[in-house]
Order: structure tokens, then C-alpha cells, then sequence
């Protein structure tokens, strides 16, 4: 009898991450339960630095830098990721074999006083996401967003002790651990526009890497993977990392492709942009976007922030 497929899996050590890849070996798992797939966890400078916003340690691919070395070496075999955490462009040795359907999209509010208007004047809002604080001041200016980091659990752990009246979180993350319950708001994204490829998984292996790519495309969402392209090809064509008050959001209808994004301050100045286009021109129509933002004032904004203190 032939050997097992072996595959190991390459996977940050947080709770998230684990429910994510877990979740894609019990996949390829119910494709083929013959394979032989392990998890390899593998602690980035992302989760290592724990005391600094994300803003301020000023690296792309914080969550993605070790877990490619693996890959490169061939330690992993596949790599898992939340696709948000993805720096925009790739290197051209590694590949996404897929893109999987997108869970909940939208930022949720984690309060006991409930809803964003509910919240008492000058509330404290623990976010490290200059996304999230500027689009929080946009609707409540007397809002006060205060740096949080640490998983997941680590923050609400941290509003539960009293740091914060208020957390945002991404619905996805959420959801995956368990703890739906908790959130007292679904923002809608007309509120909160969502950050690029929230909510989506990416599966990464090595471009050369056929039988991966055949054996992951059944993984495969088309729609997630449009979404992912033009939300990404925005991303990259404003030149920015996760870290930037960037927001943008793909739905599609049909064949068509709606994109809108954000570029915005920590003050709560914001533009805003939507374009529509054919699937088959997603990553064009994330740069036309990216383009219609600046021309309407996003280039100052963009900037100004990543100029100074990007990380309320
Ligand atoms: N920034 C970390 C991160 N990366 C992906 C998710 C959530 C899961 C997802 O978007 O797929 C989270 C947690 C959060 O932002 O609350």
C-alpha cells in the first residue's frame, strides 16, 4: 500500500489560529481521510511583541514572516491564516490554493452598557485599529479609543477587568471560538467598514507546489477569492500595511462586484469610496478604487496618519 499523504500544517499558536487550522484539516481531511495532516504551531513576532500597538512596530507580515520560512524550508507544508493578516502582495515563491467562504464580515461592539449609542459620554474604547478608532470618532466624537493588545481572549479578559467600557473585535473571530454571545453590536459595514479580507481564511503553500494547489482548490470559495482580490488589490495599490486606518469591503451581486473602501484619521476624518465592476476585473477595480480614494482626498489623509502616530 502506498504511503499517506503527509501534510503538516504550519499554524500560529493562538486559540483563533488553531480553530482555523483545525478547521482546514478536518476539511481536507473529510476530501481525503487517508491523509496524514498535523499542525506545526509557530510563534511570529506579531504574537511575541505583546506590550506595543501593531502600528508601532512598523513591519509588514508580523503574523506571516516565520510561518513563510517554514514553508520555504519545507518544515510545513501548507500554511493557514486569517486572510486579513496577509500583507497585500505575496512573495512570488508562495501561492493562496484557496480562499475559503467568507464567515461574518462585520466588527462587533463588546459592552455591559450594549450598543455604540448606548455607551456613556466619553466612553473608553480598547482598539489598536486605526480602522476601527476612526470610524468609531466619526459617529461618537467623544469616544476614547485606548491601545489593547493580545489575542482574543487575553481582550476580553481585559474589558471584563475593567480597562475598557467598551472592545471591537471581528465577528469571524468570534464566532469561531465560541463566543457569539458576548457581542452586544453587529456594526454594519455602512457603520464600520469591515478590514480588507476579514472573515476570510487563506491557505498558502509554495507556488511550485501542484499537489497542494489541486488538493486545496476544493477548499476553494470563487466568491471569497473575488472579495479577497479586489479588497487586496486596493490594499496594495495604496502602498500601505494592515496597520493603516484602511478599510475596504467587497460584495458581490451576480457578476458584479461592488468595492468600498476607506481611508480615514484617527480623528474621526474619513472619505469613502464604491465602485462597482465584472468579477473578471476584480484586482483592476481595487486599484480604480484606490485611485477614486486619493483623488477625493485620501492621499492627505493616508499620509498624514502613517506620517505620524498611527496607532490610536
Ligand atoms: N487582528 C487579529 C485578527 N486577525 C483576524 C481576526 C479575526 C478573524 C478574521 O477576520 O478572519 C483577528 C481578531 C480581530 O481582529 O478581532
Amino acid at each position: 500500500m502506498a504511503e499517506p499523504t503527509r501534510i503538516v500544517i504550519g499554524t500560529r499558536a493562538s486559540k483563533l489560529a488553531l480553530w482555523q487550522s483545525h478547521h482546514i484539516r478536518d476539511r481536507l481531511l473529510g476530501l481525503d481521510p487517508s491523509l496524514d495532516i498535523s499542525l506545526e504551531r509557530i510563534s511570529t513576532r506579531g504574537d511575541e511583541v505583546q506590550d506595543r500597538p501593531l502600528a508601532a512596530i512598523g513591519r509588514n507580515s508580523l503574523f506571516v514572516a516565520e510561518i513563510e520560512d517554514a514553508l520555504r524550508s519545507g518544515r510545513i507544508r501548507i500554511a493557514v491564516h486569517s486572510a486579513k493578516d496577509l500583507p497585500s502582495t505575496l512573495p512570488a515563491e508562495f501561492a493562496i490554493v484557496a480562499f475559503t467562504t467568507r464567515a461574518d464580515p462585520r466588527d462587533v461592539l463588546v459592552s455591559k452598557h450594549g450598543t455604540l449609542m448606548q455607551l456613556p459620554q466619553s466612553a473608553r474604547v480598547g482598539t489598536s485599529s486605526p480602522r476601527r478608532a476612526c470610524q468609531l470618532k466619526a459617529i461618537r466624537p467623544d469616544i476614547v479609543c485606548l491601545d489593547i493588545r493580545g489575542n482574543v481572549d487575553t481582550r476580553l479578559a481585559k474589558l471584563e477587568r475593567g480597562d475598557y467600557d467598551a472592545i471591537v473585535l471581528a465577528a469571524a473571530g468570534l464566532d469561531r471560538l465560541g463566543w457569539s454571545h458576548v457581542a452586544t453590536e453587529r456594526l454594519e459595514p455602512d457603520v464600520m467598514l469591515p478590514a480588507v479580507a476579514q472573515g476570510i481564511l487563506a491557505v498558502e503553500a509554495r507556488a511550485d507546489d501542484a499537489a497542494m494547489a489541486t488538493l486545496c482548490a476544493a477548499l476553494e470559495d470563487p466568491v471569497a477569492r473575488a472579495c479577497a482580490v479586489a479588497e487586496r488589490a486596493f490594499l496594495a495599490a495604496m502602498g500601505a500595511g494592515c496597520n493603516a486606518p484602511l478599510a475596504g469591503f467587497a460584495t458581490l451581486d451576480g457578476d458584479t462586484l461592488s468595492l468600498s473602501a476607506l481611508v480615514g484619521a484617527p480623528d474621526g476624518r474619513h472619505v469613502k469610496v464604491t465602485r462597482r465592476a465584472p468579477t473578471s476585473a476584480a484586482a483592476t477595480l481595487g486599484v480604480d478604487v484606490a485611485d477614486a480614494l486619493r483623488a477625493e482626498g485620501g492621499a492627505e489623509l493616508l499620509a498624514a496618519a502613517i506620517g505620524g502616530n498611527v496607532g490610536g
